[in-house]
């Protein structure tokens, strides 16, 4: 096991017009599992072949375990990749398949076989052992893969998107796998995904990236409750955060802030801002929701079931609010309703930088 540290790490691709990463700098802790989450084309793939050594940073260091080894030979960097595709040989039995590298290095038949037992019984591979992959579901075949990485003690373990090909069902249950998985064996590991569900669930750490930087680094929780920039408030959640733009006013009962037509108590903290402009962001499910006219009065536009829950597209003084209700929740649309903004789930954004402001 190995802490990895990136430091300062650009790239640019011949020809490329932007950085594919741009001055990203990183540590992953010995033991932790560290996922890069971003839309196509962010830099988590470079920058996980920069660790991997399949691509050389422009400028920057990449260390793992002490050791710079920025330019070194991928196979001198101890550590194993699982990629997108399974990428297990299809003429080698399953056995064969995950004993490849151990062979490849050298390694003694008793042990390989050892290991080979181990990987496949905490994959529960056992039954598929003599099999060929053609013979294998995806979820086997994408395990094989896994297998074969996990069997050659890295000390880091690297995975992109190894669950995209899988469909929706075994995507859930192989995730929870994996997440066992890591969590026993304990092994550093750098995971690629533009998928936010997979990312807040497996993560120890989520590392949010944009245009080729990391735009936010913390837990899981921490990068959902508090977005550090509209983007990532934006990118995580299904719907995503709500953000009402509104003039901060002073008045006697504290500031408010005016919508445009209607307006909402805030921090006394956000007194500063008289006068400016704010954006409120929060998550539709923070929202509370109850027919008629309230504290602040919204049209309900579409109500979707959506099984646990009912999800409410309704408007406030033009703007959109979306709101995830109970799946008990009834209304017609073209009704009033009334939404409640509880303060300790607004979080507040300048809407020139998109930043977040540390108000409460
Ligand atoms: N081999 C290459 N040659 C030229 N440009 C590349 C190459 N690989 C990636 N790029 C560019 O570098 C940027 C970052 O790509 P990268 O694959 O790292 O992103 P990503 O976040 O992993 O995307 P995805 O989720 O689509 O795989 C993109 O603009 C991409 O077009």
């Amino acid at each position: 096991m190995a802490e990895v540290i990136l430091r300062d790490l650009v790239k640019t691709y011949p020809g490329g017009k932007n950085r594919a990463t741009d001055e990203v700098s990183l540590d992953v802790g010995d033991g932790e599992f560290m996922v890069l989450l971003g839309p196509s084309g962010c830099g988590k793939t470079t920058l996980l072949r920069m660790i991997a050594g399949l691509e050389l940073p422009d400028a920057g260091q990449v260390v793992i375990g002490g050791r710079d080894v920025t330019y070194a030979e991928p196979r001198r960097r101890n550590l194993s990749m699982v990629f997108q595709s399974y990428a297990v040989f299809p003429n080698k039995k399953v056995r064969d398949n995950i004993a490849f590298g151990l062979r490849m290095r050298g390694v003694a038949a008793d042990e390989v076989r050892r290991k080979v037992d181990w990987a496949a019984d905490l994959l529960q591979l056992t039954p598929y052992l003599d099999r060929y992959p053609a013979k294998l579901s995806g979820g086997q075949r994408q395990r094989v893969a896994v297998a074969r990485a996990i069997v050659m003690d890295a000390d880091v373990l690297l995975m992109d998107e190894p669950l995209s090909n899988l469909d929706a069902l075994l995507r859930l249950s192989f995730r929870a796998e994996l997440k066992k998985l890591v969590g026993e064996l304990g092994t550093t590991t750098i995971y690629v995904t533009h998928d936010q569900v997979e990312a807040l669930s497996l993560g120890d750490r989520v590392a949010v990236m944009r245009d080729g930087r990391i735009v936010q680094c913390d837990g899981p929780t921490a990068v959902y409750d508090e977005p550090a920039s509209e983007f990532v408030g934006g990118f995580l959640g299904s719907p995503p955060m709500n953000f009402l733009t509104g003039t901060v006013e002073a008045s006697d009962g504290g500031p408010k802030l005016d919508l445009g037509g209607q307006s909402l108590s805030v921090p006394a903290a956000l007194s500063s801002y008289a006068g400016k402009t704010l954006k409120l962001g929060i998550r539709p499910e923070a929202i509370e929701v109850a027919g008629g006219d309230g504290a602040l009065s919204g049209e309900l536009q579409v109500l979707e079931p959506l099984g646990s829950s009912a999800l409410l597209t309704t408007e406030v003084c033009g703007q959109t609010v979306k709101v995830s209700a109970p799946s008990t929740f009834r209304a017609d649309p073209g009704g009033r309703l009334s939404l409640r903004l509880p303060t300790d789930a607004c979080r507040w954004y300048d809407p020139e930088t998109s930043l977040l402001l540390e108000v409460r």
